[in-house]
């Protein structure tokens, strides 16, 4: 280093290692997990029709073809922000100005961020597809769809809820804990699915007493965006963990606990 380097250096010492930043990481951390909280509650009334102002059958009216153009916008909006600030070589980019311990809850604050805006600017496409007129299959369905939301929360849980949101990378960084290196694992659910919370998203959409188009296009893209989704995780996962990973998917099924293609 020459004397010059060394003297910006002092100037400008590594704050990420000092107590302060480790404390506003910390709050940092509990704001985008709240978000995030905030954020999946309302997507359950969002998707649902329940409580919330805006569902995905309220809104704006605007012409059918403007109207799937926004979708459409918004949805990818959502799927290239998540997918591409979930790839290793982007979180290698980034983490050269966003800190490390920051690092994920950055990502769900950002994704977040994208579904609320969604949420906001969708616009409905009333045309009811199916109405189902049969009370208890009406029911069945709103209990099939809570049973997906369910599904989703606790696979969180079973695979680690804390880290997949953040508040595990800015806890450790508050108590000088090293983060532990990814570990493959196969809890519970696991061994019957490669993929329990994706899985809980489609029930969650797909089971609807009423179908709108609106809603038939949330569900149908969302859908298909998981398939995209997990053909790029399990490419990271093959390259993180190897042949384990490659057994694994032999062994258990994608999605369908009995069906082993998918
Ligand atoms: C949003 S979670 C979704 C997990 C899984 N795809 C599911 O639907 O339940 C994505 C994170 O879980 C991690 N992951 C997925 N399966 C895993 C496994 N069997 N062991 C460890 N980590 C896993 C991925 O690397 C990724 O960081």
């Amino acid at each position: 280093m020459t004397q010059i380097d060394h003297q910006v250096h002092s100037l400008h010492p590594d704050v990420s290692g000092s107590r302060v930043f480790k404390f506003i990481a910390f709050l940092y951390g509990i704001a985008a997990y709240l978000v995030f909280f905030v954020t999946i509650v309302y997507a359950i009334g969002f998707v649902m029709g329940l409580v919330v102002p805006k569902t995905i059958d309220t809104g704006t009216d605007t012409p059918t073809a403007e109207a799937v153009i926004i979708n459409l916008l918004l949805m990818t909006l959502f799927a290239v922000q998540h997918s591409v600030m979930a790839r290793q070589r982007f979180k290698a980019w980034w983490t050269r100005f966003v800190p490390k311990p920051v690092e994920r809850s950055t990502y769900v604050l950002f994704a977040s961020l994208s579904l609320l805006l969604l949420f906001w600017q969708w616009r409905p496409l009333p045309s009811v597809i199916w109405d189902v007129a049969d009370p208890d299959l009406a029911v069945t369905l709103v209990t099939l769809s809570f049973a997906g939301w369910v599904l989703v929360f606790i696979s969180t849980f079973i695979i680690n809820h804390f880290e997949l949101f953040g508040l595990h990378q800015v806890t450790n960084h508050l108590v000088g804990k090293e983060a532990a290196p990814p570990r493959f694992k196969t809890p519970l659910l696991y061994k019957f699915v490669r993929h329990p919370i994706y899985l809980g998203f489609i029930i969650a959409f797909w089971a609807a007493p009423t179908m709108t188009a609106g809603h038939l296009l949330f569900a149908a893209v969302t859908t298909a965006y998981i398939f995209v989704g997990i053909a790029l995780e399990e490419h990271d996962l093959v390259d993180l963990f190897g042949d384990e990973y490659r057994q694994y998917k032999q062994r258990v099924s994608m999605l369908i606990p009995w069906r082993r293609s998918v």
